[in-house]
């Protein structure tokens, strides 16, 4: 007889990764999936995509990650793979201006074919190759601040694939935001049923449970929360001022 607790179930849920080509989309996914790094990538040809298992606050996911074509020849090759996302990475290069001017329409061309509420929609915006050397840099880290900041996008964060620099910890902030955004919709879900208009006739209503680990967002899981807590502090800290903010490292691959 043991009083162990049944193994937890993993949430699958769908990241992809945008931006324009060579910015180092592909790197960054090498670098999360299978620790290495190579100098000369092939560009992408439509999407590839990899799994990878990682556990966060004490919560098992199973990452399903599109690495998408950046090059604008292959549109029509990646965005019918938006659909179903739960997170999404804007990639820029730090010594690229354009592909950070690039975001806005990567951000738009995911709205339009992934079907999202904008504003309920974890996007993680990510600066690479933040390893090359100050001289080298085209765009400061507070002028995406600002981009961000007009897109109510909350989450902003410098990598390098080359130096593994912050490569998980840009993952783990995509979790976290999805968590937190989901928490916020299973707050309003709340709020909605707990005003019963008299007048109307009563119909009962699947809710979303979010907090408590099971359903929700695009990944399908039906695991529950491991400390039948609800939400944790660190998720819970997610949503506002992420910019500067290192995230905290309470994760396992
Ligand atoms: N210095 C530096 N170079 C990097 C880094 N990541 C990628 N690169 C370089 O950038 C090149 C392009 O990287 P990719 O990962 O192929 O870029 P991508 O965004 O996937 O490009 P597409 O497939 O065309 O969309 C690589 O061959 C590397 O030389 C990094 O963190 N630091």
């Amino acid at each position: 007889m043991t009083n162990m607790r049944p193994p937890q179930k993993s949430k699958l849920l769908k990241v992809v990764i945008l931006g324009d080509g060579g910015v180092g989309k592909s790197a960054l996914l090498t670098r999360f999936v299978s620790n290495r790094y190579e100098e000369n990538n092939f560009h992408t040809i439509g999407v590839e995509f990899m799994n990878k298992d990682i556990v966060v606050d004490g919560e098992r996911f199973t990452l399903q990650i599109w690495d998408t074509a950046g090059q604008e020849r292959f549109r029509a090759l990646r965005t019918p793979f938006y659909r179903g996302s739960d997170i999404c990475l804007l990639c820029y290069a730090l010594d690229d201006r354009d592909s950070l001017k690039g975001l806005t329409l990567w951000r738009n061309e995911f709205l339009n074919y992934a079907d999202v509420d904008q504003d309920k929609f974890p996007f993680i915006v990510v600066g690479n190759k933040n390893d090359l050397p100050a001289q080298k840099r085209q765009v400061n880290f507070e002028v995406v601040q600002q981009w961000c900041a007009e897109q109510k996008i909350a989450c902003h964060i410098e990598t390098s694939s080359k130096a593994a620099t912050n490569v998980t910890e840009a993952f783990v902030l995509g979790l976290r935001q999805w968590r937190h955004m989901e928490c916020v919709a299973e707050a309003e879900l709340r709020q909605q049923g707990d005003t019963i208009d008299l007048t109307r006739p009563i119909r009962l209503v699947q809710r979303r449970i979010c907090c408590t680990g099971g359903g929700g967002g695009g990944g399908g899981g039906q695991d529950k929360d491991a400390d039948g807590d609800g939400d944790d502090a660190a998720m819970r800290s997610a949503g506002n001022k992420m910019f500067a903010k290192a995230p905290a490292t309470n994760y396992r691959l």
